[in-house]
């Protein structure tokens, strides 16, 4: 650890009796998105960048499971990329031995440097990956307008919340065999599509953002929504812009 903090001063970064704290937040959000089916068999998570701190979970545990002791966390402010296995300045690693730090830490990364998001979550639902299944190969995006629960999306995750004669467009980019592989795709379609607010990775899942957890969580569940309506109006062989 080069933070130059001591022991009790990096262990103080996760302990707090206030179930608002980001180490507090992270253990139980993931509890309740796996509930959803969005955090299974190890894969997905959150990471919330409160002030200059960005909070982490670990890579490949049960997330349900995880406790405030096992959260990373490290200074926003890095002087390159903090992809895993690169050199990175740690305010706090878990004492647990071999834990490391979330495979998505880059791509949660882009999230807060590129829409100065508060918080990122990626999801493996089902529904955000059948919906790839279901577009054309070809596809880059996915848009949807005339849904209710469009109003509930911001525009590129950070902005004002979408209207229902607004179309929304999510692009889609392909998986990779690593996780920190995607983090250059995801990085290309935030600049092609300033205005989404998320990003599908076929055949895997979702990266989604907002200004803060809060925002973050429910853009999520908005999202997913309208991909779980979407795969059924494909499956009902019903267009999904337009009001026809
Ligand atoms: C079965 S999970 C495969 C890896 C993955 O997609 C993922 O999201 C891993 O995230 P982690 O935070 O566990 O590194
Ligand atoms: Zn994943």
């Amino acid at each position: 650890m080069a933070s130059g903090l001591t022991h009790e001063q990096a262990e103080a970064l996760v302990q707090s009796h206030d179930p608002e704290h980001p180490a507090n937040l992270i253990c139980d959000l993931c509890r309740d998105f796996y509930k959803l089916g969005w955090v299974t068999g190890t894969g997905g998570g959150i990471s919330i960048r409160k002030g200059e701190h960005v909070y982490l979970a670990p890579s490949g545990v049960q997330k349900e499971r995880i406790k405030p002791e096992h959260i990373f966390v490290l200074p926003f402010a890095q002087s390159s990329l903090p992809k895993p296995g690169s050199q990175r300045d740690f305010l706090r690693i878990p004492s647990k031995e071999g834990l490391k730090e979330s495979a998505c830490t880059p791509l949660f990364w882009n999230a807060f440097t590129m829409r100065n998001a508060g918080a990122c979550i990626h999801t493996h639902s089902q529904h955000a990956v059948m919906l790839t299944l279901l577009l054309p190969r070809e596809a880059d995006s996915f848009k949807i307008s005339h849904q209710e629960m469009i109003k509930g999306v911001r525009l590129g995750g950070v902005g004002k919340t979408l209207r229902f004669f607004d179309t929304l467009e999510v692009p889609i980019i392909e998986n990779t065999a690593d996780e920190e592989d995607l983090t250059e795709g995801m990085a290309a379609a935030m600049e092609k599509f300033p205005d989404a607010p998320a990003i599908l990775v076929r055949r895997h899942g979702v990266y989604v953002w907002g200004n803060t957890w809060e925002q973050a969580k429910t853009q999520a569940e908005c999202l997913d929504y309208l991909f779980e309506i979407a795969v059924k109006m494909l499956l009902a062989k019903l267009p999904l812009v337009g009001d026809n």
